[in-house]
C-alpha cells in the first residue's frame, strides 16, 4: 500500500449520533486511502465493535485502518497503529504486530524524534500541528519550513496534520507531505454526501504527485 493521498481520522463528537459509518463511507468513497480509528473512551467493547466495523469497510474500498494509541486493539484486528510519544514503544509494537502492519509515530516538529521513529521501523513519520487546529488546539507547532527539512532528510513517508484545510493543504504537499491527516476540514460536514466532496477535492490535490 503507498502511503499518498487522504488520511481521514475520526472523531467521537463529529460523528456521534449514528454518522460514524456513513461518514467514513463517504470518505472512503472520496479517496481516503487511511482511515485511524481515534477514539479516547475506554470503552472496550463498544471500540472493538466500530474497530470491526470499520476494518470491513476500509477492506471493501482498498484502504487501511490504523488504530489511534492501542497496540492490543490493533493486534486484535490484524491492523495498523499510530503511536504517539507518550504510547508506548514504537519497536515493541513492530514486535507485536509483525512486518507487514502499518505503523506510525507522531514527531511533533522534530527532527530527532523522526530519527528514532525512523530507526525502531516506522512506516510513517508524522509532524504537526501546521495550522490552528479545532480538534487539538493545544499541539506544538510545526513550520513548513520544518517539513520541507523532514522530506530533505528521510525516505519515509511524511504526514502532516493539525489544521488542514483545502484551502492550506496545498502548501503542506508542495513543501513534502506525502499524506495530509484531517479530522474538522474533512469530518466537519452537514451530511455524508459533503464528506465525499470534500474527501474528493483533499484527494484531487494528490493527482499529479509522485506516490513513492
Ligand atoms: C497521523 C497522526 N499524527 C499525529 C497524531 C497525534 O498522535 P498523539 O500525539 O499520540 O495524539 P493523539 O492523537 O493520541 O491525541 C495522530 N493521532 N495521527
Ligand atoms: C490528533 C491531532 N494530532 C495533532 C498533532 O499535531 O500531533 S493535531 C491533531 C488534530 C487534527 O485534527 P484537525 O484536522 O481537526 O486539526
Ligand atoms: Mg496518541
Amino acid at each position: 500500500m503507498k502511503l499518498h493521498g487522504l488520511y481521514a481520522i475520526t472523531d467521537s463528537q463529529l460523528l456521534a449520533d449514528g454518522k460514524l459509518l456513513p461518514y467514513v463511507e463517504a470518505a472512503l468513497k472520496g479517496g481516503a486511502r487511511l482511515l485511524q480509528y481515534r477514539d479516547k473512551s475506554s470503552e472496550d467493547a463498544r471500540r472493538l465493535r466500530e474497530a470491526e466495523a470499520l476494518r470491513e469497510l476500509c477492506e471493501r474500498y482498498g484502504a487501511a485502518l490504523i488504530i489511534n494509541d492501542d497496540a492490543e486493539l490493533a493486534a486484535r484486528l490484524g491492523v495498523g497503529l499510530h503511536l504517539g510519544q507518550s504510547d508506548g514503544s514504537l519497536a515493541a509494537a513492530r514486535a507485536l504486530l509483525g512486518r507487514q502492519a502499518i505503523i506510525g509515530g507522531t514527531c511533533h516538529a522534530q527532527l530527532e524524534l523522526a530519527d528514532m521513529a525512523a530507526n525502531e521501523g516506522a512506516n510513517y513519520i508524522a509532524f504537526g500541528r501546521f495550522f490552528n487546529s479545532t480538534t487539538k488546539p493545544g499541539a506544538p507547532a510545526a513550520t513548513l519550513d520544518l517539513l520541507q527539512a523532514a522530506h530533505d532528510r528521510f525516505s519515509l513517508p511524511i504526514v502532516a496534520i493539525g489544521g488542514v484545510t483545502l484551502a492550506n493543504a496545498p502548501q503542506l504537499i508542495a513543501r513534502g507531505a506525502s499524506m495530509v491527516a484531517v479530522i474538522h476540514a474533512l469530518f466537519s460536514a452537514d451530511s455524508a454526501a459533503q464528506v465525499e466532496q470534500r474527501a474528493r477535492a483533499f484527494s484531487a490535490l494528490f493527482a499529479d504527485t509522485p506516490d513513492t
